[in-house]
């Protein structure tokens, strides 16, 4: 029988989303904010520590303005998330304070995590909250993010925060029951899957496209994010915000929705936070022998495998390396500016100094720095 993987995780990220929160659009549902409050409170009685991210900024922000339709705009997004958020801090806030919990709120951005010192800043800064016993509480900073650098979904920060903080299990909580087998608001005979494995072959087209008007992500952001908590051991769970309990239970053992096991090799630490940098400058293209030594050989990438450079980066900045059909097979932090790689690229590295007037490193990018994805 299947048990709920949350009965063993003493580290956990609780993840709810928009139309949970806000009441499929219409207003901060108050009574939902209590009772996971509460829920929270039991499992940190339990020994479990629990941090949430939560979105509805925008969704509470566009009822609080009135506005019907989400609008365009990205200067009208950010400005209902910046009204509502205020709302979201705050009712969050009251609902923990009934059980004498103080909250946290942490608003994030790509960039805070892509330099490893604001990277290890924002991890500093959540642990020191839970040994404080406090509740942090994440969104995106949706109100200084541009498209460029948006995680785009809160279903990906949350994960990159189970990451962060090494957590052993993410639990997504939506208005499904789980992962279905197509999705269930289009397929009647759609049937939900209690337990899968991250790296099943098919698990991304099982979940559709976009969710629901009111949230962004829709289930196959929820099914990316579980593959991107793998990488550090986490599992997932995606269920039903609205079962009964369904925290509680679910740390009792109880099945409850679907189980995505992480059953993948868990990188270290630093080679998490370059896989997790969401944006990168520019990209290589590698030849098929280069391809084969990043992939199985654990090698550095020499300048002499790299047939094309796309884009304009500096050294140091991380890039990815595609194989040559385009798929993205690595990434990693490259040595030479993209003017210098472009003068290299197909050489012996023994000609970088005649060709540069100087050698810093033999390997375009060094294995150390380099992770394969
Ligand atoms: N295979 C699937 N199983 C379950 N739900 C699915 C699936 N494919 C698509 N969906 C849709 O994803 C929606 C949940 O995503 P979303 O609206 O973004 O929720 P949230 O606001 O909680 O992030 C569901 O309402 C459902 O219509
Ligand atoms: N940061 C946004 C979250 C957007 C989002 O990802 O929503 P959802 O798909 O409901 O988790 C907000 O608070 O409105």
């Amino acid at each position: 029988m299947t048990q709920s993987i949350v009965q063993f995780a003493r580290r956990i990220v609780v993840k709810v989303g928009s139309s949970l929160v806000t009441n499929e659009g219409n207003g901060l549902d108050r009574s939902m904010l209590s009772n996971w409050a509460g829920q929270i409170y039991r499992l940190k009685q339990m020994g479990k520590e629990v941090i949430l991210v939560s979105s509805g900024a925008v969704a509470e922000g566009m009822q609080r303005l009135g506005w019907k339709i989400r609008p365009a705009a990205l200067y009208e997004l950010q400005a209902a998330a910046a009204v509502g958020q205020m709302d979201l801090a705050q009712a969050y806030a009251d609902s923990f304070g009934k059980y004498e919990l103080l909250t946290a709120q942490i608003l994030l951005t790509h960039d805070d995590l892509s330099s490893r010192k604001r990277y290890l800043n924002a991890r500093s800064t959540i642990l020191t909250l839970l040994n404080l016993d406090i509740v942090p509480i994440i969104n995106e900073n949706d109100t200084v993010v541009s498209d460029e650098i948006r995680f785009g979904d809160n279903d990906n920060l949350a994960a990159l925060v189970a990451n962060l903080i090494v957590a052993e299990v993410l639990v997504i909580l939506t208005d499904q029951p789980g992962l279905f087998t197509s999705d269930p608001r289009k397929d009647a005979a759609a049937q939900l899957i209690p337990q899968i494995s991250v790296s099943d072959p098919h698990i991304v087209a099982m979940a559709g496209g976009v969710g629901s008007h009111i949230g962004r992500g829709g289930m196959r952001s929820k099914v990316i994010a579980a593959k991107r908590a793998a990488r550090s051991g986490a599992h997932t769970v995606i269920a039903s915000g609205k079962v009964d309990t369904v925290l509680i239970r679910l740390a009792n053992g109880e099945a409850i929705g679907t189980n995505l096991l992480a059953d993948m090799p868990v990188k270290d630490a630093r080679k998490l936070w370059l896989a997790d940098q969401l944006q990168v400058r520019g990209s290589v293209v590698v030849d098929d022998g280069a391809s084969n030594a990043l992939l199985s050989g654990g090698k550095s990438l020499l300048p002499i495998g790299v047939t094309e450079v796309k884009g304009n980066f500096e050294r140091g900045e991380a890039i990815a390396c595609l194989d040559s059909a385009g798929r993205e097979i690595a990434r990693g932090l490259i040595n030479y500016s993209a003017r210098e790689s472009r003068k290299i690229m197909r050489q012996p590295s023994g000609k970088i100094e005649s060709i540069l007037g100087y050698v810093g490193e033999y390997e375009l990018i060094h294995r150390d720095n380099l992770v394969i994805l």
